[in-house]
């Protein structure tokens, strides 16, 4: 019955997370069906994929439609360009629950738009909460919107919280493959390429988060994430690197008793309970098959290796315009690595290096975050066009 179908939106169908979240869609075409489905520019594939699921609307933010070919997209179909429309379309009452799975800090107002309408959100664009963590989630209790996450370790906490009360937290431990170096020496990692840092040995994802897999700085990423999601001090949050990647994450409550969820690593089981919680279905991830011998090995993350994931800890704990001035160089950062214009340690040194020189605010506005965010990009191309690496200059908007 297709009135009971769960009506999805979702933001980023050509990525990773979207062309996972069209899998999961596929194989339940009798109980989900997609209303509305966004791209930035790769305008064929997002035409594909409407020819499939026939969406009432989809939405390209980064090209427009004298650059789309005539008739590309089924007549029945309603193709819209630019941020603007996007935000106007997650609104619709029709859709239940939106799938946020644009990268970097460009998923931040389409999220939010869906949290103001109200709607269900599937979490997959950490940044919306390193930039805006407070911001957001205040919203989402004024509305109503529930923020289920996506992301693999914080699904598996929002699992594991399930087996006790809040107020008998006392940590959450998220994990951490550890990245293509974790066994690298300080030395070899100085000499990383491009190709061995998207070398990912347990995931298969965008190339922006494969690289900060590889700095470590996708698991700082999480620790403000989880800081904002689940409203925990920073200090009751830690890191282990678990090679395997099956251990997603887990809760320690107060008498010792540490809960984890297992499952191999698979984007498809964390979308698909964003989309059915509280309920389970039956899917097409793989299972974890307990007949065979395997190992679930744990060791500390090496802070001096991987520097970046201290300052997810420091970002934490402060709040305020730090997250966003840190996730705006590490995405400057992250693009010229990736042009070969950085080396792979200048990425996290460029990061705490714009952090520093920022002003500090306790508590920002949306448009003092946005005008940051502006401020931190260009000071982080500034660091990387200077042979110094002198500190960025000290002319940081005051909110
Ligand atoms: N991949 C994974 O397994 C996981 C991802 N995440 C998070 O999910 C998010 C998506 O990651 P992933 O799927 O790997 O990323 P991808 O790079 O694979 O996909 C990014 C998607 O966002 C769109 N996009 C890119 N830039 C913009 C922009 N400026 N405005 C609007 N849309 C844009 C792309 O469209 P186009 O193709 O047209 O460029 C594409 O659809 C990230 O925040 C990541 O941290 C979290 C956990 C796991
Ligand atoms: C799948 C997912 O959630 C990613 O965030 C993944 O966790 C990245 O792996 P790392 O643990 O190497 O950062
Ligand atoms: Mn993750």
């Amino acid at each position: 019955m297709s009135d009971s179908k769960k009506r999805i939106g979702l933001l980023g169908a050509t990525g990773s997370i979207g062309t996972s979240c069209l899998e999961v869609v596929r194989a339940h075409s009798e109980s989900m069906s997609i209303d509305l489905l966004s791209a930035h520019s790769s305008w064929r594939e997002l035409a594909r994929s409407a020819a499939e699921f026939l969406p009432q609307t989809v939405v390209l933010t980064g090209v427009q439609a004298s650059d789309v070919a005539a008739n590309a997209f089924p007549s029945s179909v309603e193709v819209l360009y630019g941020e603007e429309a996007l935000l106007k379309a997650v609104e619709v009452p029709e859709i239940e629950t939106v799938i946020t799975g644009i990268v970097g800090a460009a998923g931040l107002r389409g999220t939010l738009a869906a949290v103001e309408a109200g709607k269900r959100i599937g979490l997959a664009n950490k940044e919306t909460l390193v930039v805006a963590g407070s911001l957001v989630t205040q919203k989402a209790v004024e509305t109503g919107s529930v923020l289920i996450p996506v992301d693999s370790e914080h699904s598996a906490i929002f699992q594991a919280l399930a087996c006790g009360k809040r107020e008998d937290v006392s940590k959450l431990i998220l994990t951490a493959s550890g990245g293509p170096f974790r066994s690298w020496s300080a030395e070899k990692i100085a000499q990383a390429t491009v190709a061995n840092a998207l070398d990912h040995p347990t995931w298969d994802m965008g190339p922006k988060i494969t690289i900060d897999s590889a700095t470590m700085m996708n698991k700082a990423l999480e620790v403000i994430e989880a800081r904002w999601l689940f409203g925990i001090n920073a200090r009751q949050i830690e890191v282990v690197v678990h090679p395997q990647s099956i251990v997603h994450s887990m809760v320690e409550f107060v008498d010792g008793s540490v809960m984890a969820q297992l499952s191999p690593p698979d984007m498809k089981l964390p979308i698909q309970y964003a989309i059915t919680w509280p309920d389970r279905i039956a899917g097409t991830s793989p299972k974890l098959d307990i007949s065979q011998t395997f190992s679930l090995d744990f060791e500390p993350p090496d802070l001096e290796r991987f520097p970046a994931l201290a300052l997810g800890f420091e970002v934490a704990d402060q709040g305020g315009t730090a997250g966003v001035v840190l996730n705006a160089a590490n995405e400057v950062a992250v693009d010229r690595f990736l042009q070969d214009q950085l080396t792979f340690p200048e990425i996290p040194r460029l990061c705490r290096s714009i952090l520093a020189s920022h002003q500090f605010e306790s508590n920002p506005t949306l448009d003092e975050l946005l005008t940051l965010d502006g401020w931190a990009r260009q000071e982080a191309l500034r660091w990387t066009s200077s042979t110094s690496h002198s500190s960025p200059s000290l002319t940081a908007p005051r909110c």
